[in-house]
């Protein structure tokens, strides 16, 4: 009997302006796997819109979206929605999905082997303020995303995910572009292998 290959989830988290969306967006022009869309009550920043960065909510629309789980991030909800992902995998084996670390450890606790972990991380965090500027955020905006203590944890690896993350380091996009088409070359060969 032939057995169908299981879905799969590849979540990319790190910190604010590492490069998550980044990655995202290659894994699907290059690779071919969609992102999920989230939804936030944070407003959007310049350039995004409704239904292709985020579902834009109030608190009141949030309040009714079913979710797997959700978060509040320097002062805003998050959350994903079990719809948008059924309705994702009905289309598509292997989507992605870009959540902060502690939206990345509840999926593995629910999603477990299913789950395939990316960490964006840089080596001069310091970087991050200007990138930020540079893709349009508000100068009061990126002050307070700085200090969150989100932003502060996110910048680690947490203990509970350093056995299943793969590390892209994102100082620079040549550097970041080779460690993903390395570890997506790995990936092939064990997607191939894998029975179901
Ligand atoms: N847990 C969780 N995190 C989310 C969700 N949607 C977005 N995030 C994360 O929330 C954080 C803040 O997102 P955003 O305001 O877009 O800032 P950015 O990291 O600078 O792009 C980021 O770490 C996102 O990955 C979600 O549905 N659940
Ligand atoms: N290696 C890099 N060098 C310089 N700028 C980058 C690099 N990777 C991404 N960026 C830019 O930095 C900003 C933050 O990246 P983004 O993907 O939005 O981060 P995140 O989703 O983690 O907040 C964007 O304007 C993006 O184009």
């Amino acid at each position: 009997m032939t057995k169908t290959k299981r879905n799969e989830l590849w979540i990319i988290t790190g910190a604010a302006g590492t490069g998550k969306n980044t990655v995202s967006e290659y894994l699907h022009t290059q690779y071919g796997i969609p992102r999920v869309l989230t939804h936030t009550t944070r407003p959007p920043r310049p350039g995004e819109a409704d239904g292709v960065s985020y579902y834009f909510e109030t608190p009141e629309s949030f309040a009714t979206k079913h979710l797997i789980e959700q978060v509040t991030y320097d002062g805003h909800q998050y959350g994903s929605s079990r719809e948008a992902l059924q309705k994702a995998w009905e289309r598509h084996r292997i989507v992605s999905l870009v959540l902060d670390t502690e939206g990345a450890k509840s999926y593995i606790r629910t999603f477990g082997d299913h789950i395939f972990l990316l960490f964006i991380t840089v080596r001069h965090p310091a970087s991050l303020r200007e990138r930020m500027i540079d893709r349009g955020d508000q100068p009061v905006a990126v002050e307070a995303r700085l200090h969150s203590p989100e932003y502060q944890r996110d910048l680690k690896l947490p203990d509970e995910l350093s056995q299943v993350a793969h590390i892209i380091h994102n100082d620079t996009w040549v550097e970041a572009k080779k460690e993903i088409d390395t570890l997506l070359k790995q990936e092939a060969v064990r997607m191939q292998t894998e029975k179901y």
